[in-house]
């Protein structure tokens, strides 16, 4: 059963593309970075700053917040929207990589995945109906189907048997979503590691089957970027031209730039605030790690051009020595400096496809990294 369409593709320069999805919580620009929520919070920032950075989207933390508080709670409180105070759209992961990732005493089966919490220890049964429910009670606007990851290097037939397993759990997923609202939305997850009939066919069933939108799985799991890369271009042509594809879990400021060429409209990744608060500055110029007794004496900012405040008005200096000190406030203002890095990146994404200039800023950026006299 064809699913209502709400990604509205507004240009397309070779296989880039630029657009808008309408969620019940508003609008999302494409292509998208997402940035991620860890427990219902952006660790070190406020909303305020996420907004004025650029971020549409967020992601809220299935599994964390299904432990602790509780996907029952949220609901009655009105929400996560509510409850967190981001108003915007949320896209929520189906938990099952996280707990592949981060639970132990975790077991595959064909009903669902089974683990003990990290918190209290008890015994946990999260199937694609209860993470459907789960996502449903937090009210997220993109909810994802249940799925399992396998890490790379894998055997072709452990690829396979989690690949077949994810399409089913599709189908379990998608009969558990048919009564949300109109205007919630359900991904599908591409599977298939890196085999690319294994990829077709994940692609494939999950067409006939019909989603809101496709996010290509399985990736950015230990294989090297030219495999990533390579897995995109078979995936990307097998799914609809008019639907949002993500690629869940990506990545540098590289990868984005180099998966929106071959056709991906959303991105999320941990990267941006989890390297800030380990001392390490995304600029229009590459990284740069503030640990780094190098900066000790330099009053240089770390972008006078740059549009975002923090990256204009601190001196490498006294973001070395925030860092150095363990000072909390290091971790904030490196946090929102990398967000805002990355959206200001998304926006000239979008800027370019919209001119039919993306070939250009591709290789004007990526020229710009490399110039390493940061
Ligand atoms: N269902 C599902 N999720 C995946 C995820 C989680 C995406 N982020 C969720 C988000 C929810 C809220 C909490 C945080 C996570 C992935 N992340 C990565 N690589 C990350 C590689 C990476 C990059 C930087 C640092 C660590 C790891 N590959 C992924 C593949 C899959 C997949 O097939 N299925």
């Amino acid at each position: 059963m064809t699913l209502p369409n709400h990604f509205e593709l507004l240009a397309t320069d070779g296989a880039a593309r630029t657009g808008r999805l309408t969620t019940p919580h508003g609008m999302v620009r494409t292509p998208a970075f997402m940035p991620v929520g860890t427990a219902g919070a952006m660790k070190g920032m406020h909303w305020r700053e996420v907004r004025e950075a650029g971020a549409d989207i967020v992601l809220g933390n299935t599994y964390h917040l299904m432990l602790r508080p509780g996907a029952e709670r949220i609901a009655a409180l009105g929400g996560l929207q509510r409850f967190t105070g981001w108003n915007g759209p949320m896209l929520t992961d189906s938990g099952g990589f996280q707990v592949m990732s981060l639970a132990d005493l975790r077991k595959v089966s064909e009903h669902a995945v089974t683990f003990r919490s990290h918190i209290d220890g008890a015994k946990v049964e999260l199937s694609p109906e209860r993470s459907i429910e789960v996502q449903r009670f937090l009210g997220s606007d993109i909810a994802m189907q249940m799925d399992e990851c396998v890490r790379l290097p894998a055997e072709r037939d452990d690829i396979e048997r989690a690949m077949r397993l994810s399409l089913r759990w599709a189908e379990r997923s998608k009969r558990a979503f048919e009564s949300a609202p109109d205007g919630y939305m359900l991904f599908g997850i591409v599977q298939g590691g890196d085999i690319p009939q294994l990829r077709h066919a994940s692609a494939q069933g999950l067409v006939e089957m019909g989603f809101h939108g496709y996010a290509i799985g399985g990736l950015a799991v230990g294989e090297p970027q030219a495999v990533m890369l390579a897995m995109i271009d078979e995936t990307a042509p097998a799914l609809p031209t008019d639907r949002p594809r993500y690629l869940m879990g990506v990545g540098t400021p590289d990868d984005i730039l180099e998966a929106v060429k071959r056709g991906v409209d959303m991105f999320d990744c941990v990267m941006p605030t989890r390297n800030g608060r380990h001392g390490v500055a995304f600029t229009r110029f590459g990284q740069v790690n503030l640990r780094n007794a190098r900066h000790a004496d330099d009053p240089r900012p770390l972008d006078e051009a740059s549009t975002w405040p923090s990256a204009r008005n601190y001196a490498r200096a006294y973001l070395h020595h925030l860092v150095k000190a363990g000072e909390t406030l290091g971790a904030m203002l490196l946090s929102e400096i990398n967000i805002a890095y990355y959206q200001f990146l998304m926006q000239g994404i979008r800027d370019a496809i919209a001119h039919g200039t993306f070939e250009e800023f591709y290789q004007r950026t990526r020229a710009d990294w490399s110039r390493g006299d940061i």
